[in-house]
């Protein structure tokens, strides 16, 4: 099995293109076979090596690798060469009517009721006549010219499809500078570079009746189809790469987690529960593409956040670890990542709480004459997870607080936010002598002024080496506490 995906390098892949970049992956992946990454640049208005960069990098961003790579400007020679056996098979003829005539006949086609059908006139004229129009100065366009005949093939989504051939306008195959369009280049390039399985969006499926009879007239084998319907964003709008829609760029940038979007593109349009999957190996095993439906799947933001905070609740130390070391933060070890991750709507407040635990923060000190009674009563180390329960039962008998009053002034202070992790854990990870600093700091007077939980400290906290356009990363945006446990509510 081959298959390719095949984007215009016209604006950023957004998030319908990335469903059919991940679909044709994992399909690939879990038959053994391959994926081609083409650029289909023959555009040359609007194709650019930035838009083919950025392409190439939102790929690698999704963590979908591509075992073959072709540029259709690249092959130009091989569709003139194709577009040759069709002029000689007497598949392809030339046309010579200009923009403003055949806008002409379509109106009056339209008018009389009949379908803008091309009437093929051009087959009607005689070398004379050719000969004639070429000495006014035009040069022609070619058109393939196809069987009037049903064709038909067995979509892999969409199910029995059939098209009537004499429904169908004869495409034109070649500009009249001889520039190949689509139809052609990609027909050219799916014979010649072995593609067995084209699985694509709805938008090409009168193509692909056109195609079909292009295979057969190259005297190629015709590929398996499937056609997903189209994407359209949460208002029910079409998506464009031109327009920048939904780009996956933003979402990288935002810091967003590749297998959040992974997990939810490839569960989309299918009746299957949408999941969070750690790895692209989880997907593969269960991808099935006739699981996707026909209806149109509007992409869910809401639920894409759910899924990514979901995704990194469950993230195994072993994941995030190489993210870790590169941001520079020593000493974030397995405990310190299983205490904070389920705090996490976006990897990149790690750093917050790295700083919270290995770090300096600016204590939000409330009340020092409570905080200092809690000093003074603060267990020795060793510390463990009940070391916080037993501080805060003998703060509770010593000064009769409760609830939110007896919690909260210590969670500011250790923390600097009003929510966050468990105490329990949180506490022996931030250590004595930290939190004997946190509870009675220097100039403790003038943090009483600072902004509940975003004390000037908070400039400190949060990335120490945030990416500098880095594609690698999951993004680091500014840390921001969050909404865990209601205020006064913990649990300990
Ligand atoms: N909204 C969408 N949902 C799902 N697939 C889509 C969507 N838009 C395009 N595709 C598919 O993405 C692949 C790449 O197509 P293409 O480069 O033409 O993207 P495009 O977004 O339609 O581009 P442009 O806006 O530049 O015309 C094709 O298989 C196409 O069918």
């Amino acid at each position: 099995m081959k298959v390719r995906f095949a984007p215009s390098p016209t604006g950023r892949l957004h998030v319908g293109n990335a469903r059919v970049a991940l679909l044709n992956w994992l399909w690939a992946r879990q038959a053994g076979g391959h994926f081609l990454l083409r650029l289909d640049d023959t555009d040359v208005e609007r194709s650019t090596a930035e838009y083919a960069a950025g392409i190439e990098e939102d790929l690698a961003w999704l963590g979908l690798a591509w075992d073959a790579f072709a540029r259709q400007s690249d092959r130009l020679d091989r569709y003139a060469a194709a577009a040759e056996r069709l002029k000689a098979a007497g598949r392809l003829y030339p046309c010579y009517e200009t923009a403003e005539e055949l806008e002409l006949k379509r109106r009056l086609q339209l008018k009389s009721g009949r379908p803008p059908l091309y009437d093929r006139a051009a087959l009607k004229l005689d070398a004379a006549a050719r000969a004639g129009l070429e000495a006014e100065g035009r040069a022609p366009h070619w058109r393939f010219r196809l069987e009037h005949a049903a064709v038909a093939w067995d979509d892999s989504v969409r199910g029995a499809q059939r098209f009537e051939g004499d429904k169908l306008s004869d495409p034109v195959l070649l500009r009249a500078d001889g520039r190949p369009l689509y139809t052609l280049s990609s027909v050219v390039d799916d014979l010649e570079l072995g593609i067995s399985h084209v699985l694509r969006g709805e938008d090409h499926v009168a193509n692909t009746a056109v195609q079909i009879q292009l295979f057969e007239a190259l005297g190629g084998p015709v590929p398996v189809f499937a056609h997903l319907p189209l994407l359209t964003d949460a208002r029910g709008q079409g998506l464009s790469k031109r327009l920048g829609s939904l780009a996956l760029r933003h979402f990288w940038e935002e810091g967003l987690e590749p297998m959040a979007l992974n997990s939810y593109l490839a569960r989309l349009g299918t009746p299957d529960p949408i999941e969070p999957r750690q790895d692209l190996e989880e997907l593969v095993a269960a991808f099935d593409v006739t699981r996707f439906g026909r209806a149109t799947p509007k992409y869910d933001p809401a639920e894409l956040e759910h899924l990514n905070a979901r995704l990194l609740h469950a993230m195994p130390y072993a994941t995030v670890r190489p993210w870790l070391e590169a941001r520079g933060f020593a000493g974030f070890d397995e405990a310190l990542w299983l205490a904070v991750r389920g705090n996490l709507a976006r990897r990149g407040e790690a750093g917050l709480w790295y700083q919270v635990a290995r770090g300096t923060i600016r204590p939000a000190v409330e009340e020092p004459d409570y905080l200092a009674e809690a000093a003074r009563l603060l267990p020795p180390e060793p510390w463990d997870g009940t070391t916080w329960k037993a501080w805060t039962e003998a703060l509770k008998q010593a000064t009769g607080r409760k609830g939110k009053a007896l919690f909260l002034p210590l969670r500011l202070a250790l923390t600097g936010q009003p929510h966050g992790p468990e105490m329990s854990e949180l506490l022996p990870l931030i250590g004595r002598e930290r939190v004997l600093e946190r509870l009675a700091p220097a100039g403790a007077k003038d943090s009483l002024s600072a902004p509940l939980g975003g004390g000037e400290g908070q400039g400190e906290v949060g990335d120490p080496a945030s990416p500098s356009g880095s594609a690698a990363a999951a993004g680091s945006p500014p840390p921001h506490p969050s909404p865990l446990p209601p205020e006064g509510a913990e649990r300990e």
